[in-house]
C-alpha cells in the first residue's frame, strides 16, 4: 500500500497505517505498521485483531485515541475515513514514546482530552479544539448545530482558511493563538446563530500552544429572551406607573360628579359606546376632563380586564420621536438606537390608547397612523416583523380640527376615521351647576389629604361660583387645594382667594346701573329694587334671576331648585339666559358710562 496525502496539511508518511473496509475488515497495512503489529492482521476483523479496539470508533467521526499495542505502551491512533471509498477507513498509529521528551506533556493533554471526550460530546455548548497552528482537531455535535459546519468541513483544516472562505467568523479562536491568552468574542455564524466563543490556549513547558479549546455558546435564544424580558419590563413599568397614578388619583376621580343636563348626556353616550371598539374623539378646552373621561371609558370596557390604558400627549413629544414612541423601534433603526424599544401601541395591546392633542401630530405621522388604524397592524421603526394593533384608539383635542383641515394641517381622512363618535365636553363656565359639587368634592378631598377642616364662607363660594374658570376642572382643583393648604384660618374668605379670582369678580349691575353685588368688599349690599328709568319688566327679570340663582345655589341643582320654586326646569333655563343677557347689557352700559 502506498502513502497518500489526504490534504495539503497532512501526510501519512511518518505513520503506521492500517486500512479497513466498510465491514471493519483489515484490507492492507503499510511497512511501518509491521513494526507495530508483529502478528499477521490483514484479512482479520479489526476488533478481533486489536482486542482494545471498539467497533463504534469506525462509525464515529475522526477521533484521536492513545492506545497500547503489543509493541508499544503509548501509541497515538488517528481514525480517518477514506474520502474516496465510502465506509473505508485509515487507522494511523504513531509511537509517542519515541517523542517522549517533546510530547510528554502533549500526550497528557491528549489523554485528558480523550478522558473528557464523553463530556465534550454531550456538552450543550459547541466545542472546537485546534492545535497551536489553528488546525482543527476535533469538534462536537453541538458545534455542528450552532455553526452549521460538519466534521468533514472543518477537521484538519486551518481556522484561518475557514475564516477566509467565510465558513467561520473571525473570533477568539484566532485571537487566543495570536495573543497567547484566554479570549472571548461575540460572533454570528453565517447561518444566523449568534454565539459567545470563549477560547483557552493550553501550553507545553516551553510556553508553546499545543491546543486551543473553544467553547461556543448559542445566545440566539438568550437574546430573544432578553428582548422579551425587556418588553415585559417596559410593560411592567407602565403598569406600575398606571397603578401609582391610579392610587393617587382614585379618590379625586369621580366622573359622575356633575349636575348639569349636558354632562348627563355625555355620560349617557359614553356608557352606550364604552364597550364597543368605536373610535371616539373627545373635544373640549384644556382641563375639562377629556383624559379623565377616556380613562373612565376604558374602565367601563372589557379591555379594562385584558389590557392597560395608555395616554400620550402628542404635543409634548418632539415630532421626530413621536413615531418611535408610538410604534417602538428596532436596534440600529437610527443613530443611538442601541437597544430595541417597545412602543405604546404594543404596551396598550388589548387595551386602550388615548392620543391626546391629536391636532398637533405632524402630517406625515398622521398618514402612518391612518394606515395603522385601517390595516390594524404596524411595524417598529426599522423593523420587519408585523405586529398586530389590537388597541382601541381614543383621541382628544382642544383645537378645532375642522379648522385645521381647512388650513391643510390635518388630514380629513384621519379626522373621519377618529371622529366616528364625537364627544364634546363643555367648559365649566357653560355648566355652572357642576361647580358646586366639584368644589365640595375637592374641598373634602384636600381637607382629608392635608388633615384640615377648612370651609368656605358664602361670599367666597359665590365668587368661586361666578368665576369663569378658564382652566376648567384642573384650575378649580388646584385653587381649592391651594386655599386649603395656604389659608391659616379655618374659614376661607374672599381675601384669601388668588388675585385672578378677586379681579374677575366683576360687579353685577342692574339695568339701571345699580351694583347688585360687591366685588371689592366681598359683602352683599342692599339692593335698590327700582331706580328711575327702570322698566318694570327689567326689574322683575333681575329679581327673578337672583331668586333662581339663590335657589340653585341652595339646592345645588336646577332640578331641585325648579321643584322648590314650582316651575319647570326649562322655565328656569329660559329665565336664566334672559337674565344673563340683561346683565351683559347692563355691564356694557356701565362700561360706556365710565
Ligand atoms: N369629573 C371629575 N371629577 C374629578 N376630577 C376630575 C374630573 N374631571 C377631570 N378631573 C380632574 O381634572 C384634571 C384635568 O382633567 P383632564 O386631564 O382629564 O383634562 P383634559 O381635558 O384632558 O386636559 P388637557 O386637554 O389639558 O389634557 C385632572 O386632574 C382630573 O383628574
Amino acid at each position: 500500500m502506498t502513502t497518500t496525502c489526504l490534504d495539503g496539511s497532512f501526510s501519512f508518511e511518518s505513520w503506521a497505517v492500517v486500512y479497513t473496509d466498510s465491514y471493519g475488515c483489515i484490507q492492507a497495512i503499510n511497512e511501518k505498521a509491521k513494526y507495530y503489529f508483529t502478528e499477521p492482521i490483514v484479512g482479520q476483523e479489526i476488533h478481533k485483531a486489536f482486542s482494545w479496539f471498539r467497533e463504534e470508533w469506525l462509525h464515529g467521526a475522526v477521533k484521536s485515541r492513545v492506545v497500547k499495542t503489543s509493541q508499544y505502551d503509548k501509541v497515538l491512533m488517528e481514525i480517518i475515513p477514506d474520502k474516496q471509498q465510502a465506509g473505508y477507513t485509515y487507522l494511523l498509529f504513531k509511537n509517542v514514546e519515541e517523542y517522549r521528551n517533546i510530547t510528554h506533556l502533549w500526550c497528557e493533554v491528549e489523554d485528558s482530552l480523550i478522558r473528557l471526550q464523553p463530556f465534550i460530546d454531550n456538552s450543550n455548548d459547541g466545542i472546537i479544539i485546534t492545535n497551536g497552528d489553528g488546525i482543527v482537531r476535533a469538534i462536537n455535535h453541538a458545534f455542528s448545530l450552532v455553526s452549521g459546519l460538519q466534521e468533514n468541513d472543518v477537521l484538519r483544516k486551518s481556522v484561518y482558511e475557514l475564516s477566509k472562505q467565510g465558513l467561520l467568523p473571525e473570533c477568539s479562536m484566532m485571537y487566543a493563538i495570536e495573543r497567547k491568552r484566554v479570549e472571548s468574542s461575540v460572533v454570528k455564524f453565517s447561518h444566523g446563530k449568534e454565539t459567545v466563543v470563549s477560547s483557552k490556549p493550553l501550553f507545553d513547558k516551553q510556553g508553546n500552544i499545543i491546543r486551543v479549546l473553544s467553547n461556543v455558546r448559542d445566545i440566539t435564544e438568550i437574546k430573544d429572551l432578553y428582548e422579551k424580558l425587556r418588553s415585559a419590563e417596559a410593560i411592567a413599568k407602565h403598569y406600575q406607573r398606571e397603578f401609582n397614578a391610579k392610587i393617587t388619583s382614585e379618590s379625586s376621580l369621580n366622573l359622575e360628579l356633575h349636575r348639569s343636563r349636558i354632562m348627563d348626556d355625555v355620560y349617557e353616550l359614553v356608557k352606550k359606546v364604552a364597550d364597543t371598539d368605536l373610535p371616539l374623539l373627545m373635544m373640549g378646552e384644556s382641563g375639562v376632563g377629556k383624559t379623565a373621561l377616556a380613562k373612565y371609558i376604558h374602565s367601563l370596557s372589557e379591555r379594562n380586564n385584558t389590557g392597560s390604558f395608555v395616554h400620550i400627549n402628542c404635543s409634548a413629544i418632539p415630532e421626530a420621536l413621536l413615531e418611535s414612541e408610538l410604534f417602538g423601534y428596532e436596534t440600529g433603526a437610527f443613530t443611538g438606537a442601541k437597544k430595541a424599544k417597545v412602543g405604546l401601541f404594543e404596551i396598550a395591546k388589548k387595551g386602550t390608547i388615548l392620543l391626546d392633542e391629536i391636532g398637533d401630530m405632524s402630517f406625515p405621522l398622521q398618514a402612518k397612523l391612518l394606515n395603522v388604524l385601517q390595516e390594524k397592524k404596524f411595524y417598529r421603526v426599522g423593523g420587519t416583523k408585523m405586529i398586530e394593533a389590537d388597541v382601541r384608539v381614543l383621541s382628544a383635542t382642544n383645537q378645532n380640527l375642522e379648522q385645521l383641515i381647512a388650513e391643510g394641517k390635518f388630514r380629513p381622512d384621519l379626522y373621519f376615521r377618529l371622529n366616528v363618535i364625537p364627544i364634546t365636553i363643555p367648559a365649566l363656565r357653560e355648566r355652572k351647576e357642576d361647580i358646586t359639587p366639584l368644589l365640595a368634592h375637592f374641598l373634602e378631598q384636600s381637607n382629608q389629604m392635608h388633615k384640615r377642616t377648612k370651609v368656605f364662607v358664602p361670599e367666597t363660594l359665590e365668587i368661586l361660583l361666578n368665576y369663569e374658570w378658564p382652566g376648567n376642572i384642573r384650575e378649580l382643583m388646584n385653587v381649592v387645594e391651594r386655599l386649603v393648604v395656604l389659608t391659616q384660618e379655618d374659614i376661607i374668605e374672599p381675601r384669601h382667594l388668588p388675585p385672578q379670582l378677586r379681579e374677575d369678580r366683576k360687579p353685577l349691575v342692574s339695568s339701571a346701573g345699580e351694583i347688585i353685588n360687591d366685588a371689592g368688599q366681598g359683602r352683599q349690599e342692599a339692593v335698590t329694587l327700582w331706580s328711575p328709568g327702570d322698566s318694570l319688566k327689567g326689574v322683575i327679570t333681575n329679581l327673578e334671576g337672583r331668586i333662581i340663582e339663590e335657589a340653585i345655589s341652595f339646592y345645588g341643582s336646577v332640578k331641585e331648585a325648579a321643584k322648590s320654586l314650582g316651575v319647570d326646569e326649562s322655565t328656569i333655563t329660559r329665565k336664566r339666559s334672559r337674565r344673563n343677557n340683561s346683565l351683559a347689557i347692563a355691564r356694557n352700559n356701565a362700561d360706556m358710562q365710565k
